[in-house]
């Protein structure tokens, strides 16, 4: 037996907010060591400045401000008790004036080497080309000037900077790659592990789409299931300033088994995670393994260079027992949806200073959806409280004693001061609606209030008709025109949003509260797509944390929620027919319906969607692949579908300009700001795509 101990850590990190990163940073390297006994300590990706700085990265104060809190690490690691850990840290440095993305190892307050993130994550959500440049030295190692603030501390006046590995007394191989690195064709990690590697570190800035952790999983056991090996996987938790969130489940994996992992979704601020892992495992595995060895006597050929890591041995003789395999990690889509929005609105709210959130609850799925959320959240703050000790308790119950000056008694205690919801209802509201919000505020707890907005329509439509000598909109049920109709359900829902605007200024004043509430929107992510929704009313919310979602996973969501909040009225909700209930009841009845309207059902939408988005297929490209897969449906069908959607998403697409904005959950998610880039406005005739699907779908 070889044994050693290894932590990594998942941080709670928030860009530019140097002070809070040092003080987490130096926590988790006092807790691998104290608690832990760990030989190593790996951070996740730009742990210092945070992951999500953007433009700020070319800003010489992040870097001035890096350079900083690496020296307190320094300084902090120099002597006893803190000595003798390997310590990776995420930042970004310039080198000669190209800024790189770079890991850094420091033992016993030296910085040892300096490794730059070899491949850029440029898709989806990333863009790091736009402000780093990635390592095309090869396996190049040069002399790296450190600034002052560093060798002024021990006098270390150059560090070693490239493509390297390390070796400690023992002659164990320590390398390291840098998130997108694995995720490409060719992993950094297999060549690492291939040239005699026994541990490759992994930093990792990769935020939470659903879905996406069996793929992260399948890559993390991937890279040593071939090789052998040890690999540490190291991510970034939380919302760090932006539409994503960071969901942590940081990793340790031994010979392709997962030994170790941290949960997707919690509200520590620190989480370390350590294993016992045999380093005589590694021989063993991939001794018999002849392919293996043939590509890894090739692989010399490459050759990294080697910096010896004096006086540091790996080896822990003293490690009791070895840490098992475990399952893999894994939730329901459900528990996803639950997960990630919770996670992100607690360090929304506590990080935005704001007093808690208002929310316009029409007693329909999509709102519900967001009072369940904030419910998911307060429970999950209340356990978190109940269940976390030392740092991340002193943290909780701090953020807590802020936003309501004392510690909740329950996630409802919790909600009835944080949470406020009104109805806001018209003469074209219906009784049920009403009442199912009233029951679904009750059962969160939230603070709910009943308001008439009649009056604020009427004296805008009262505006007009000076205006136009008495002529006055009317209903297409009441005899009026399409453009009369609009107008008229349009300013009902955008006068909710200033109504909204409103109480959510003035409702913390009336309970005798600082501050503000945050506006919560609910537009979903097919309404957002196809513009169903008015704009400067649902677009105009503060944050939205369904923007995201599909109506088809809320639905789900809502009747999982209702059991495990144990609010009926939920389930009830996701079972009514959604409506807007912007026109006129007939008989004190619903008629105007989401589905009827827009011509698909909200299951048609998502697939259309998901072939836009994720299939990068256009309108024509997207009938004809249907053809085959809605075999149900006739060519003629299939093609009006197509075509209302393009249509739709055409005429609407100047609405994403102003959406309000969202976590980032669906893989075809179509907020224009970040991730789905395109223009604001098409010529929604389609004249060529329209004419060719015409033709096939009228032709035999
Ligand atoms: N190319 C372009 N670039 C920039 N702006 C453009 C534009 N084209 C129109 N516009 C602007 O957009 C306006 C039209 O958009 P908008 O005001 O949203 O109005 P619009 O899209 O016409 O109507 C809203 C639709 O959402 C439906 N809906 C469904 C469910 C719920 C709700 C709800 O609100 O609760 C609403 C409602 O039934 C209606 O069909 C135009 O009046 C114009 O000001
Ligand atoms: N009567 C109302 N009272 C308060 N808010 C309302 C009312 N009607 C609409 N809203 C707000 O406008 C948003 C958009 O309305 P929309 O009809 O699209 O959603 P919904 O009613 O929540 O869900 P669904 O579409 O499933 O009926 C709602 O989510 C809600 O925030
Ligand atoms: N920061 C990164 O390199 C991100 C890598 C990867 N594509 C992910 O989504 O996790």
């Amino acid at each position: 037996m070889e044994p050693t101990i290894v932590t990594v850590t998942t941080l709670n990190n928030w860009v530019l907010d140097f002070a809070g990163n040092q003080r987490r940073i130096i926590e988790s390297i006092k807790i691998s060591k104290d608690v832990h006994k760990a030989k190593v300590r790996i951070g996740s990706e730009l742990e210092i400045p945070g992951y999500s700085c953007e433009d700020h990265f070319l800003e010489p104060d992040t870097f001035f401000h890096s350079w900083e809190v690496l020296a307190e690490v320094l300084k902090l690691t120099k002597t006893e008790p803190y000595n003798d850990i390997l310590c990776l840290v995420g930042m970004c440095i310039n080198h000669h004036g190209v800024l790189y993305n770079c890991g850094v190892f420091v033992y016993n307050g030296t910085v040892i080497l300096i490794k730059p993130k070899l491949i850029l994550a440029d898709d989806g959500n990333y863009r790091e080309s736009r402000w780093f440049t990635p390592w095309s030295g090869g396996t190049m190692v040069m002399d790296f000037t450190l600034p002052r603030c560093i060798s002024e501390l021990y006098g270390q006046r150059k560090s070693k900077f490239g493509n390297a590995m390390l070796r400690t007394e023992e002659g164990y191989i320590i390398g390291t790659e840098c998130c997108e690195e694995l995720w490409a064709p060719i992993p950094s990690s297999t060549s690492l592990f291939l040239q005699g590697a026994h541990v490759v570190f992994n930093q990792s800035g990769s935020h939470f789409s659903l879905r996406k952790l069996e793929k992260r999983i399948d890559l993390i056991k991937s890279a040593t299931n071939k090789t052998g090996g040890i690999y540490l996987y190291a991510n970034n938790r939380g919302c760090d300033g932006n539409r994503m969130y960071f969901d942590g489940s940081s990793m340790i994996c031994v010979n392709g088994r997962i030994v170790a992992s941290s949960n997707q979704f919690n509200l520590k601020d620190i989480d370390v995670l350590s294993a016992a892992v045999d380093l005589s495992s590694i021989e063993t595995f991939r001794s018999p393994a002849n392919a293996r060895a043939m590509q890894a006597t090739e692989s010399v050929k490459l050759s990294y260079p080697i910096i010896d890591i004096t006086g540091f041995y790996l080896l822990c003789p003293s490690v009791p027992c070895i840490t098992q395999p475990i399952n893999e990690p894994g939730l329901s889509i459900e528990e996803q949806i639950a997960g990630a929005p919770a996670c992100w609105l607690w360090d929304y709210l506590r990080r935005s200073g704001a007093k808690g959130f208002f929310l316009p609850l029409s007693g329909g799925a999509d709102s519900a959806s967001t009072l369940a959320l904030i419910g998911c959240m307060c429970k999950l703050v209340y356990d978190s409280l109940k269940s976390e000790t030392g740092y991340n308790k002193e943290v909780i119950e701090s953020d807590l004693r802020k936003l309501i000056g004392r510690l909740p008694e329950s996630p409802r205690d919790l909600a009835s001061e944080i949470m406020h919801s009104a109805y806001l209802g018209t003469v074209n509201s219906s009784e049920e609606t009403k009442s199912r919000s009233r029951r679904a505020a009750e059962e969160i707890g939230s603070r709910h209030y009943e308001v008439v907005i009649d009056k604020i329509v009427e004296s805008f439509i009262g505006l007009f008709t000076r205006l136009s000598k008495s002529k006055r909109p009317e209903f297409k049920a009441n005899g009026g025109t399409w453009i009369e109709d609009l107008a008229l359900q349009n300013i009902q829902a955008r006068s909710r949003m200033i109504a909204a605007y409103l109480m959510g200024q003035l409702l913390p004043w009336h309970q005798n509260k600082p501050g503000y509430y945050l506006i919560l929107g609910s537009g979903n992510l097919e309404e957002g797509l196809t513009g169903y929704m008015t704009k400067y009313d649902n677009s105009s919310a503060d944050l939205n944390p369904i923007g995201g979602i599909s109506k088809v996973d809320l639905k789900r969501f809502l009747i999982w929620a209702s059991d495990k909040l144990n609010a009926p009225a939920l389930s009830e909700i996701a079972f009514a027919v959604p409506t807007a209930e912007l026109t006129p009841l007939k008989e004190g009845q619903i008629c105007q319906t989401d589905e009827a309207e827009l011509g698909l059902t909200y299951p048609e939408m998502s697939a259309l969607a998901r072939l836009r988005k994720v299939d990068h297929l256009g309108p024509l490209y997207t009938y004809k692949k249907l053809l085959s897969e809605w075999r149900h449906l006739s060519k003629l069908e299939i093609a009006t579908k197509v075509k209302r959607f393009y249509t739709l998403y055409g005429k609407n697409r100047h609405k994403m300009a102003t959406i309000t904005p969202s976590l980032h959950v669906e893989s075809y998610s179509a907020d224009d700001n970040r991730y789905d880039i395109r223009p604001l406005f098409y010529n929604f005739q389609w004249e060529m795509q329209f004419q060719q699907i015409d033709e096939d779908s009228q032709s035999n």
